[in-house]
C-alpha cells in the first residue's frame, strides 16, 4: 500500500508553505504599518502547532487529490468518521468518508446542528472573506484515522492531536459549541462558573468511560491509566472523587462483561455513576486521563477556575499548545505515579495551587476567545490550502457536483448565525454596562472609518494639515517604556478603531504627498482645566480609574474596585503612564508647530509623561487633594489588562521640545475642583 500511495503522491519540491509562515510573522510583524487579514482578524499569535504539523510538508507539496484518494480508502475500510470538504468559490461542500453517511453524523452539539455542522459553518463564513479554493479532510471521530506507517504523508484535521499521527488539531467540539454560544473566555458569561477557590471541594475529580486498546491482554488491566487512577482513588478517598460513566464494549468483548463489572466494583465504582460533568467547578483539582479514545474537555475544565492537572505524554487537545507546564496547569506522568504524591504537594502550597488554578483561568479568559477560534481556521486552511498543488477551478466545480457531495446547506448556516447574532446581542448589552460592548464598537468602527474616508475626501482639496488623536492602546503588550518602534496590534475594538484610522491616514499621505499629517498617542490622560469649569463627564458608570475615584470622592459611587493586586509591580496594582489634560493639550500645540515647518509627511509621537503611578498611588494622591478617603476593595484583574503601560517620550522632546511639566498632585487637584465644584457632570439636577 505504501508504494502505491507513495507513487499518487508524486511529491514535488516547492516550499510554498514555509514561505506562508513567513507571510504570517510578518503579516503579524506588520500591523503597524500595512494591517492585513491577521490584523483584523486580531490574531495575536503565530500558530507554533500548525508549523510543526505542517513541518515534514514544507519540501513538498501533495497534489490535492491525494486526499480524495485517502477517502475513497477510508470508505472501503468502513468504520471512519471523516470527511472531505472542499471550498470552492466562497462555498462550502462535503462529503462523507465512509460507506454509510450515518457514520459521518458526530453528535448533536447545538440545537440540532452537529459538531460537524458548527466547523464547517464556521469554514463557510470564514470562506465568505478569506479562504481560497482547497480541499481538506475531516477526521471527526474519536481515534485518529491513520498512522503514519501505513498511510504515508498527508497532513490532515483532527479535534485533538495525537502522537505518532500526523494530525493537525483542530478547536474541539466543546470550544466549538461555546465560540458558536458565546461562551469562550472574552465572554462575561465565563467567570469560573462562580465557585470561589476558598469554596472548592479540596479532592480531585474525574468522571470518564473504561475503554481498551487493539491487542489488549486482559492481565494487563491494571496499567491502564484510567484504571489505575480508580485505584488509587479508592486507597486515598481523601484526596479523589471519582467515577465511571461508561464501559467501551472492546473492552466487555476482551474481559466479558461479569470480569469487568467485577473488576469496576473492585475498584469501587459502578458502571453506570451518576456522577456528572456539571460537579466539576465545585472541586479544586480536575484531571484528563487518557484512554483509548481521546479526552477532550480541556476547554470546559479550564473553564471552571480549578486547578488542572495533565498526563504527560497524552494525545492532546489545541488549547494545550496556549499552557504551560506549572504556570497554568501542573503535569502528572502517564503512569500517574505521581499524582497521589502530587496532590498532597499541592494541598501542602494551597497559595501556589490557588496561583496556578487563577492563572490557568486567566490564560482561558485572555487567549481562548472568539478570534482565536477564527485565526486558528484561518490559518490552518491556509497552510493546508498551501501544501497541496492548487486545485483547478473547473476540477473543483467537477469534483463537488459529484454524487455524495453536498453544500453546507444555508438553513443550517442561518441556525448558526442565528444562534450566535441572539447570544452576542443579549452578551453585547451586559457588557456594555462593564466596559464598552465589543460589538457595538465594531459597528462604532465601521462608522467611524466611514466618515473618515468622506471627510478627507471632502477636505483633502483645502486642508493642508491635520493633527489626529490616537492612543496608546495601539501598541501590542509590552510592559518596556514604549517607544514610537513599538509593534503595534490592538487587544480591543477601540485600539483596533484607531489603529485603523492611523492606518488610513497614513495612505492619504501616501496618496496626498504635500500633506502634513500628526499622529499623537495618548498614554493616560487626566486632571481637568485649572479653572475647574472644564471636565470630564462619562456617561454612565464610568470605565477609567481616575473619573471613578472622582465619583467615589463626591459619594456617587460606593467604593473603588481595583483591578488586580498580583502584577510584578512595586504595590501589585496596574502602573500606567498618567498626563495632565493640560500637557496634553500642550503637546497639540507643539505637534502642530512642527506641521508648519513641514512640507508633507506623517509624523508619529507620543505623549506621556515616562513616569508610571500604581493604581493605588493614584488613589492616594487623590485622598490628598480632596482630603477625604477613597474606600477601596481589591478584585480580579480585568481581562486584557496589562501590568505596566509607560510612554517613552524622548521622539516628542526631540523633534518639538515637549514634555509634562505637570506633576501627579496638580492632576490630581484639578480633578477635584472640576469634580467637586459639579459633582454630577454637566448635568442638570443632580442624577446620574
Ligand atoms: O475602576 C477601575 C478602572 C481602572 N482600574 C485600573 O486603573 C488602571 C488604568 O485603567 P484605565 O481604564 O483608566 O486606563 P487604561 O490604561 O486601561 O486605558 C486607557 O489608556 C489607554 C492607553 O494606554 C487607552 O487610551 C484607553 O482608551 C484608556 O482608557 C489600570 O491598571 C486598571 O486596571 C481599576 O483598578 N479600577
Amino acid at each position: 500500500m505504501v508504494p502505491k500511495l507513495r507513487a499518487v503522491l508524486g511529491l514535488q519540491f516547492a516550499g510554498a508553505l514555509q514561505s506562508a509562515y513567513r507571510n504570517l510573522s510578518e503579516d503579524l510583524a506588520q500591523c503597524n504599518t500595512s494591517g492585513g487579514l491577521a490584523c483584523d482578524l486580531g490574531c495575536v499569535e503565530h500558530e507554533k502547532v500548525l508549523e510543526e504539523s505542517f513541518e515534514p510538508w514544507w519540501d513538498h507539496q501533495m497534489p490535492w487529490r491525494t486526499l480524495l484518494h485517502i477517502c475513497e480508502l477510508q470508505r472501503q475500510r468502513g468504520s471512519a468518521q471523516a470527511f472531505l470538504g472542499a471550498i470552492h468559490e466562497k462555498r462550502v461542500f462535503f462529503t462523507c468518508c465512509s460507506q454509510s453517511s450515518d457514520q459521518c453524523e458526530a453528535s448533536a452539539l447545538l440545537q440540532g446542528l452537529t459538531d460537524v455542522e458548527v466547523l464547517l459553518g464556521l469554514v463557510a463564513e470564514l470562506a465568505q472573506v478569506v479562504l481560497q479554493d482547497t480541499v481538506f479532510l475531516f477526521n471527526t471521530g474519536d481515534q485518529p484515522l491513520t498512522d503514519r506507517a501505513y498511510w504515508s504523508p498527508v497532513p490532515q484535521f483532527h479535534w485533538v492531536r495525537s502522537g505518532g499521527h500526523w494530525t493537525v488539531p483542530l478547536p474541539n467540539p466543546f470550544q466549538l459549541k461555546a465560540h458558536a454560544k458565546n461562551l469562550l473566555g472574552d465572554s462575561e458569561g465565563n467567570q469560573g462558573n462562580l465557585v470561589p477557590w476558598g469554596e472548592k471541594i479540596p479532592k480531585l475529580f474525574w468522571r470518564g468511560a473504561l475503554s481498551a486498546p487493539d491487542l489488549f491482554a486482559l492481565e494487563d488491566i491494571g496499567t491502564l491509566p484510567r484504571v489505575r487512577l480508580m485505584k488509587l482513588a479508592k486507597e486515598n478517598q481523601d484526596l479523589f472523587d471519582v467515577g465511571i460513566t461508561n464501559v467501551d464494549r472492546e473492552m466487555y468483548r476482551i474481559a466479558g462483561r461479569s470480569r469487568v463489572q467485577a473488576l469496576v466494583q473492585q475498584l469501587g465504582g459502578t458502571v453506570k455513576h451518576e456522577k456528572s460533568q456539571q460537579q466539576m467547578p465545585r472541586y479544586r483539582y480536575l484531571i484528563n486521563v487518557a484512554a483509548v479514545l481521546s479526552s477532550w474537555r480541556l476547554v470546559e475544565m479550564l473553564a471552571t477556575g480549578s486547578l488542572l492537572l495533565l498526563q504527560e505524554g497524552a494525545d492532546h487537545e489545541l488549547i494545550l499548545e496556549w499552557l504551560t507546564p506549572w504556570e497554568h496547569f501542573v503535569p502528572v506522568s502517564q503512569g500517574l505515579s505521581d499524582l497521589v504524591p502530587t496532590l498532597r504537594w499541592l494541598e501542602a502550597h494551597p497559595d501556589l495551587a490557588e496561583r496556578i488554578a487563577a492563572q490557568g483561568f486567566r490564560r482561558f479568559k485572555e487567549r481562548v476567545r472568539r478570534q482565536d477560534t477564527w485565526c486558528y481556521l484561518w490559518q490552518a486552511f491556509r497552510a493546508m490550502a498551501d501544501s497541496h498543488t492548487p486545485p483547478e477551478p473547473a476540477a473543483l466545480a467537477a469534483l463537488t457536483a459529484e454524487p455524495g457531495w453536498r453544500e453546507v446547506p444555508a438553513e443550517k448556516l442561518r441556525k448558526l448565525k442565528r444562534h450566535r447574532r441572539r447570544i452576542l446581542h443579549k452578551n453585547g448589552l451586559r457588557v456594555a454596562t462593564v466596559r464598552e460592548s465589543d460589538w457595538k464598537a465594531l459597528e462604532d468602527q465601521k462608522e467611524k472609518r466611514r466618515h473618515l474616508r468622506s471627510m478627507l475626501s471632502a477636505l483633502g482639496d483645502v486642508l493642508e494639515r491635520l493633527v489626529f488623536s490616537s492612543s496608546a492602546t495601539v501598541y501590542r503588550p509590552c510592559e518596556e517604556p514604549i517607544d514610537e518602534q513599538r509593534p503595534l496590534g490592538c487587544t480591543n475594538p477601540y485600539g483596533w478603531t484607531k489603529f485603523m484610522i492611523e492606518q488610513i491616514l497614513r495612505d492619504f499621505v501616501v496618496a496626498n504627498p504635500s500633506f502634513s499629517m500628526s499622529i499623537l498617542r495618548y498614554f493616560n490622560p487626566v486632571g481637568a482645566h485649572p479653572s475647574g469649569r472644564i471636565g470630564e463627564n462619562p456617561h454612565g458608570p464610568p470605565n477609567n480609574l481616575m473619573p471613578f475615584v472622582q465619583q467615589v470622592a463626591v459619594g456617587r459611587r460606593e467604593a473603588l474596585s481595583v483591578f488586580g493586586s498580583d502584577y510584578s509591580t512595586h504595590d501589585g496594582t496596574g502602573v500606567r503612564d498618567y498626563i495632565h489634560v493640560d500637557d496634553l493639550a500642550e503637546g497639540h500645540i507643539c505637534a502642530l508647530q512642527k506641521l508648519f515647518t513641514m512640507d508633507g509627511g506623517c509624523i508619529t509621537h507620543n505623549l506621556g509623561s515616562g513616569t508610571g503611578y500604581s493604581v493605588l498611588d493614584m488613589v492616594k494622591a487623590f485622598e490628598e487633594a480632596c482630603g477625604k478617603k477613597i474606600p477601596y476593595k481589591m478584585v480580579d484583574r480585568r481581562p486584557g489588562d496589562l501590568g505596566t503601560v509607560v510612554a517613552n517620550p524622548g521622539k516628542a522632546k526631540a523633534d518639538f521640545d515637549w514634555q509634562t511639566k505637570r506633576g501627579l498632585q496638580e492632576m490630581c487637584n484639578s480633578a477635584w475642583k472640576w469634580q467637586s465644584n459639579n459633582p454630577y457632570g454637566y448635568e442638570e439636577g443632580g442624577k446620574d
